[in-house]
């Protein structure tokens, strides 16, 4: 059924040094084929693809998406399946590891609508599915009587005056969470997600007592959250109490402000994969808030919805435009699909609502807008969705929005009109290679980097020798700027740009690198340690300890609920310098400056990372500037490569009865 031009074993071996697949990858398919006492080079073939594919953050392996004559994609391929699809997917199924859904006896690996699965991922993305469509259809209450309408449709005047925009939709959003278990809220930077849920708060506070919880993946997300929502929560008293609506106040009170972890709301247990929250020990709450909902991987979405207790409802809130979760899935994007309209004429595609006809009145009872353009006789899970179109943090500073804009809509001729605007707050820096006398090469582009490095860092570490300087302050103060990289190795990866920040900060005096924990080291924790709390992405800083007579160096964190972290620097789990962190790991910070390394010529690995997705989330972690070192064609080129996620939760929401 194969052909080969090596014993698979060794095929496997040679792809593994070609880093076409990793260790693991060869490893779950050599054990599958032992254990279930299978040789066909086929099976074990497949295993290893389905395996590449969960690396690479695949929920399953797309049989149509297998390149039959070179699946590994080799520079010259070693190994062809002669079968076509459909006898592909009946020799699979004749293997005795490989079931359907219908199968009693659940087998390893599942087959369903010609996707291949591990079996526990069939699972996830099945009761995913299925709890967000039973959310979906829920309403919150069962039938609404005018009195309440009318009711909640003038305290929604109240909170939300009218606009100049058609439509309002924060108003609409809020609506929409008023009346159904689920509610996804989603828009890009500064739409207003965290006005908009700070407002239904304060509605669904009024006159009841609801456990509400605000978290979010990663302890910095939870940080930001938690500040947004008090920042957010003072504007809205300011606007009551200047519409004189000063009665309410109390429901500002209600309002949480403190966000935890994912990790910390379903309960860790030390050394252990399980949480305590789950299906049998649901979590205590009515309403749940997750931020940054696109950084949530399929089996966390699995954990959380498992034990969200029946009568609870969920919002989800994140930008369904940024990178998607590091683990497998890309659950928002996927929530979000059934809304992408794609344009048959200029191929561009664009959001829009997709209401039942009930849901369009009863939405259009409640804020007073006309909704019948987006009614659809197929809504599915349409009428818990609703999308922020219009952004009010990029007002002053135009030139980052509109360039997240161009790179959002991979429109290449208005990136480069971007760029030539010359926007004050937009930076490019061109690699510029020159031969040296000693014929090695210089890049002046990188030069400019790190001279800008060493000016942006340079701030903070002289904080540090003030003696003054609280650790609270100077975190802070290093927060301010950052260097993204799209990749992990290389020079023009966090790994090189690292060793090349730490040697021009040395060169000016600013560190003392020779040992390894130095003040001012900057670091990114690597692996969970539930003991400590610190967790993967937590970025600390070495700095000497105001409490301790010595000042010994301690590494300090600030955690999410924004109390400050000091751990002994030979204690902290896996970590690595983090003067440069990779766009994946800064989803859910935000930086006054960010400066976004690309490499020069990227290999075909890299160029498979450069995508779309990790170009805008880059730009969109910017406040103020946005700096680029990189040559336009590769830009330009990952601006217009979307990254494209096998997965059949899409289909399951919005395809199937
Ligand atoms: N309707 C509005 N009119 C004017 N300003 C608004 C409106 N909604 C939000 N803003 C302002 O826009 C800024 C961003 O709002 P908010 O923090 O709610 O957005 P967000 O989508 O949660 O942003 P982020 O992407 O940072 O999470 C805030 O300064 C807020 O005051």
């Amino acid at each position: 059924m194969i052909t080969t031009t090596l014993p698979i074993n060794e095929l496997l071996k040679q792809w593994q040094n070609e880093r076409l697949l990793t260790s693991l990858d060869r490893h779950f398919a050599l054990e599958m084929t032992k254990q279930h006492h299978d040789s066909s080079p086929l099976f074990t073939l497949i295993c290893a693809l389905v395996s590449q594919h969960l690396s690479s953050q695949h929920t399953c392996l797309p049989l149509k998406q297998i390149d039959l004559t070179n699946p590994f994609k080799e520079q010259s391929s070693q190994c062809q399946i002669n079968l076509d699809l459909s006898q592909l997917e009946q020799a699979l199924l004749a293997f005795d590891a490989i079931g359907t859904p219908e199968d009693e006896e659940p087998k390893p690996l599942i087959m369903d609508k010609g996707n291949l699965y591990l079996q526990r991922y069939y699972h996830y993305e099945k009761e995913v599915a299925g709890a967000l469509k039973r959310l979906a259809h829920s309403p919150q209450t069962s039938e609404q009587s005018d009195a309440s309408i009318e009711q909640a449709s003038e305290l929604l005047s109240k909170l939300f005056p009218p606009t100049e925009q058609q439509y309002d939709w924060q108003k609409i959003a809020t609506a929409t969470a008023m009346t159904k278990k689920l509610a996804v809220i989603t828009g890009g930077p500064g739409t207003g997600k965290t006005t908009t849920v700070t407002k239904l708060l304060y509605l669904l506070c009024e006159g009841q007592e609801l456990t509400i919880r605000l978290v979010a993946p990663t302890g910095k997300a939870a940080a930001r959250l938690s500040e947004s929502i008090k920042a957010s929560k003072q504007r809205l008293a300011n606007d009551l109490s200047q519409a004189g609506v000063a009665d309410l106040d109390k429901n500002i009170a209600n309002i949480p402000e403190e966000a935890a972890t994912l990790h910390r709301l379903l309960g860790v247990i030390p050394n252990s994969h399980q949480f305590r929250h789950h299906k049998d020990n649901p979590l205590r709450l009515d309403l749940l808030v997750i931020d940054e909902a696109s950084m949530v991987d399929l089996p966390m979405m699995h954990k959380v919805l498992s034990a969200l207790p029946e009568h609870a409802r969920l919002i989800l809130l994140g930008d369904q435009d940024q990178l998607a979760s590091v683990e497998a899935g890309a659950v928002l994007a996927d929530i979000c699909q059934g809304l992408k309209q794609v344009s048959k004429t200029t191929k561009q595609s664009r959001w829009h609502m997709r209401y039942s006809q009930s849901q369009a009145e009863l939405l259009s009872q409640l804020t007073s807008t006309e909704l019948s353009e987006f009614i659809n006789p197929n809504p599915k899970i349409g009428d818990s969705l609703c999308m922020l179109m219009h952004s009010h943090r990029f007002k002053g500073d135009a030139g980052i929005g509109q360039l997240a804009a161009a790179v959002n809509h991979a429109n290449i001729a208005r990136i480069a009109q971007v760029w030539q605007t010359g926007y004050q707050e937009l930076q490019w820096i061109e690699h510029g290679l020159v031969n040296t006398h000693s014929s090695a090469q210089t890049n002046t582009g990188l030069e400019s980097l790190l001279a800008q490095a060493v000016q942006q860092y340079g701030v903070y570490l002289a904080q540090i020798s003030q003696t003054q300087g609280d650790a609270e302050a100077i975190i802070d103060c290093f927060n301010q700027y950052r260097i993204l990289c799209a990749m992990r190795a290389g020079e023009y990866g966090v790994e090189g740009i690292n060793q090349g920040v730490t040697m021009a900060l040395a060169a000016q005096g600013l560190i003392n690198p020779e040992q390894e924990f130095y003040a001012g080291r900057p670091i990114i924790i690597q692996s969970n340690d539930y003991n400590l709390g610190l967790f993967n992405g937590d970025i600390g800083l070495i700095l000497p300890d105001n409490h301790s007579e010595t000042g010994r160096l301690m590494a300090h964190f600030i955690q999410a609920d924004g109390s400050l972290l000091k751990v002994l620097p030979a204690r902290l789990p896996s970590h690595e310098t983090c003067y440069a962190m990779t766009v994946h790991k800064s989803q859910g910070s935000e930086f006054s400056h960010v400066s976004l390394v690309l490499p020069i010529r990227p290999s075909i690995a890299q160029q498979q990372l450069l995508s779309k997705e990790l170009i805008y989330t880059a730009i969109t972690r910017a406040k103020h500037h946005f700096t680029c070192l990189g040559s336009q064609r590769v830009f330009e080129h990952a601006s217009t490569c979307l990254t494209q996620r096998a997965s059949g939760l899409a289909q399951r929401l919005w395809r199937e009865e």
